[in-house]
């Protein structure tokens, strides 16, 4: 899962124009998680979510569903379901990503939906920088028409940020950003 989430970071930066190696060179050392999903059946699944709505505050996710189907992406205001393929992972694209990339790349809201007869395992790849790693845009991204648009940070920070103060949402960077000045001028906010 590393190594696939390392040649996905060369395949995104050479997309991106900043070579090959940058981003691979970037997540050496990478802090990933891996996470196993269960979601039980469900009486009321109408009521109920499996995992609410979230965008990733990771770098990418590398997500395998079972054959059962429940994960969903939000697009348009509408929730479009990911058709289940055990031989397939999906790639989504976290807030940590999206500050590297200035918001060239955006996360996406997803959420995870229950049914009523069957149980559904999912298993999470979530790639995350060094503990000690920068989060900043490469130069080549940045202009006089491409300013700066989130602030530097580290990945332990933004991640103490989404689970104390914030669930993450489509607006995480933009609430981190504004909270992370008070947390220089209070350490101990
Ligand atoms: O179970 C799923 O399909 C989605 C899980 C998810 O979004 C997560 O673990 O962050
Ligand atoms: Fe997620």
């Amino acid at each position: 899962m590393n190594n696939l989430s390392l040649g996905i970071m060369e395949v995104l930066g050479m997309s991106l124009g900043v070579g090959r190696h940058e981003l691979r060179e970037f997540f050496r050392g990478n802090e990933s998680i891996m996470r196993l999903n269960y979601y039980p059946p469900c009486q009321n699944p109408e009521l109920a979510l499996g995992t609410g709505p979230h965008c990733d505050p990771t770098s990418l996710t590398i997500l395998h569903q079972d054959h059962v189907g429940g994960l969903q992406v939000f697009l348009n205001h509408t929730w479009y379901s990911v058709a289940p393929n055990p031989n397939a992972f999906v790639i989504n694209i976290g807030d940590t990503f999206m500050a590297l990339s200035n918001g060239i790349y955006k996360s996406c809201l997803h959420r995870a939906i229950v049914n009523r007869e069957r149980v559904r395992k999912s298993l999470a790849f979530f790639l995350c920088p060094a503990k000690d790693k920068v989060v900043k845009p490469p130069s080549v991204l940045l202009n006089k028409q491409n300013p700066r648009l989130y602030p530097d940070f580290t990945w332990p920070t933004l991640l103490h940020f989404t689970q104390t103060h914030y669930r993450a949402d489509t607006k995480t960077l933009d609430a981190f950003s504004a909270w992370l000045p008070t947390t220089l001028q209070y350490p101990n906010h």
